[in-house]
């Protein structure tokens, strides 16, 4: 094994840019996807890249490159000791049939965030210097090796605006790198959320429905994001009903605790839209595709229990002792020591994260297109004029 991790470190060096780019990436929307511009343009940042990112990702990134200029591995492969080139079309040859173009946006996805990475600040932000959420609907805390992200807009259930999406982006991107063991996101009030505020619908920018789908599409593959690269334990304290969105990146935390009282709904087609945050994937995994269905085809609602029963949610408890037992079980947690349950979560969960941004890319692709559907623009119409509730 050591031969082989000292002739990819060897590779790397001898390695143009040029030659280099998640291995398994079969999803991809057509209305997402890379131009051949963006393509060359990712190609050229790769070069000014100002940390090594290591010889795994050097492998994906060779990989892509390969599928996206060349298809799918159509060389021999080379012999049992020839090590590094093995190790290459290995690579390569596990993207099996994906397309050209869909290698390419996952190239493009791929050296953006090694992009984003490599430019956000690496000192550990203590709790203390976090930047404050631009707005009261969000409250970040840090105390006993635990910071908490409360969506605080009880008197809407706790429907996320725009601007909350922004600022659950900036606290996770804080509380990756503060001194916490374990970060939880959980609501205030008798909503855990009710999913996505239906009004962010209707503020159209200049460039119309269009553009406002645009933006919109971009903010959920972002935030959704956050949410796959997360690197600590991440747990969902479920404090009552949750909707949409804030249901669907539940497959994406490590642990659910959830009252009593919670219930669990995607009513997706009753919105003309579609699954987000993963779902599509995460779901049929969890709970088997048939239950899948029924919750985002046609919107059945599932007890906490019922979660529970099929996977969703780790434990339920009564609402009235909710509160007092779930923290006191977080504390006690977030006593562990915090790098074994990091490099954990990452054996846990990396070999499935370039999958899960392949699957988020396509979702808020769809999504993109519903949005500007008739089916959709009725359903927010109707909720607005508050002819339909859930
Ligand atoms: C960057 C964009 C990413 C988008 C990602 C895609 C996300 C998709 C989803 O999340 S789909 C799910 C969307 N959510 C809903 O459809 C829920 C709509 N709300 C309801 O059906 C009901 O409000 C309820 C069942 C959640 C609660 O009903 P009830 O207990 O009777 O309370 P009220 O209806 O009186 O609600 C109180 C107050 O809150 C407002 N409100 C509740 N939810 C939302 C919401 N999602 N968007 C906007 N406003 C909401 C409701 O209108 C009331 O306001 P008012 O007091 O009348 O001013």
């Amino acid at each position: 094994m050591s031969l082989v991790y000292d002739s990819l470190a060897r590779w790397s060096v001898a390695w143009s840019p040029l030659q280099v780019p998640a291995l398994g990436l079969h999803v991809r929307g057509p209305a997402m996807l890379a131009s051949q511009k963006d393509f060359n343009n990712a190609v050229s940042q790769v070069k000014l890249l100002k940390e090594d990112p290591g010889n795994e990702v050097k492998l994906k990134l060779y990989a892509l490159y390969k599928q996206a200029t060349e298809g799918p591995c159509n060389v021999p492969k080379p012999g049992m000791l020839d090590f590094i080139n093995k190790t290459k079309w290995d690579a390569w040859n596990a993207l099996g049939s994906l397309s050209k173009e869909a290698a390419r946006q996952n190239y493009v996805d791929l050296v953006s965030r090694l992009s984003a990475s490599s430019e956000s600040p690496s000192p550990e932000a203590p709790a203390a210097d976090r930047k404050q959420p631009e707005s009261d609907s969000l409250v970040v805390t840090s105390e006993d090796g635990i910071t908490t992200i409360r969506l605080n807009r009880p008197a809407k259930k706790n429907a996320l605006t725009t601007q909350m999406y922004h600022d659950i982006i900036a606290a996770l991107q804080a509380a990756s790198k503060d001194e916490s063991a374990i970060t939880v996101l959980t609501g205030s009030g008798d909503y855990y959320c009710s999913g996505n505020d239906l009004t962010n619908f209707t503020h159209l920018p200049a460039g119309g429905l269009e553009e406002m789908a645009r933006s919109a599409a971009a903010l959920l593959r972002d935030f959704v994001n956050c949410f796959i690269d997360f690197p600590k334990p991440l747990v969902a304290v479920v404090n009552g009903p949750a909707v949409g969105i804030s249901v669907t990146i539940l497959g994406l935390f490590d642990v659910v605790y959830a009252t009593d009282r919670a219930s669990f709904h995607t009513p997706f087609s009753h919105l003309g839209q579609s699954p987000e945050g993963c779902s599509s994937y995460t779901f049929p995994k969890i709970m088997g595709s048939s239950k899948a269905a029924e919750m985002l085809l046609f919107g059945k609602k599932l007890t906490a229990q019922e979660a529970c029963a099929q996977g969703l949610v780790t434990e339920v408890f009564p609402d009235g002792t909710f509160q007092k037992e779930v923290w006191a079980r977080l504390k006690a947690y977030s006593k562990l020591p915090p790098n074994a349950m990091r490099i954990s979560k990452q054996i846990i969960r990396n070999r499935e994260k370039e999958k899960l941004h392949a699957v988020n890319a396509e979702e808020s692709s769809v999504l993109r297109e519903r949005w500007q559907s008739d089916e959709c623009m009725n359903a927010i119409a109707s909720f607005l004029s508050r002819k339909a509730k859930l």
